[in-house]
């Protein structure tokens, strides 16, 4: 799994065209979405996260918060973005992981919210400039080498 993780401003995006043949249905009220003062986290999930997807989560999970904690974020948006990697895993595994990541990240006192996935998004971003506001995670399974 790769993560650019983006402390902003403000994120928000509105919803374009299906970019899979079956995105994931989404409510009107899904269509767009916006929070501010934000932790914007941009996760492609990869291939090799399919050996152990719970163990991605879960290491996922602790870095979001770990560096929420440290910029004093308290609003996380959870962006499927599958531009990080040349190895992406297939959507359903990947759809899954980024569901149980919004799910265990609202286990804590985080405001989170997961923009939809499957689609071209419009979105605009305001990134705070600080020295932790721009910062890159790649998580894999444990006993996987890393391929740079
Ligand atoms: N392995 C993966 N990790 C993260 N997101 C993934 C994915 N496989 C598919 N997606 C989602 O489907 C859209 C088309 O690839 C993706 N759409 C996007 O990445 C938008 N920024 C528009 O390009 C994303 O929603």
């Amino acid at each position: 799994m790769r993560m650019l993780l983006i402390h902003s401003d403000y994120l928000e995006y509105e919803v374009k065209d299906k970019a899979l043949k079956n995105p994931e249905p989404i409510r009107e009220e899904q269509k767009k979405g916006r929070l501010e003062e934000v932790l914007a986290a941009f996760i492609s999930v990869e291939k090799v996260d399919e050996t152990n997807p719970d163990e991605v989560v879960k290491k996922a999970v602790n870095e979001i918060k770990d560096v929420a904690s440290h910029i004093k974020a308290k609003n996380v948006f959870v962006y499927p973005f599958a531009h990080l990697s040349s190895e992406l895993a297939k959507p359903d595994v990947a759809l899954e992981i980024l569901k149980k990541i919004e799910e265990r990240l609202k286990e804590g006192d985080l405001n989170v919210k997961r923009a939809p996935f499957g689609y071209y998004k419009a979105f605009k971003l305001s990134c705070k400039g600080h020295p932790l506001a721009e910062l890159s995670r790649t998580i894999v399974p444990s006993g996987e080498a890393k391929a740079e």
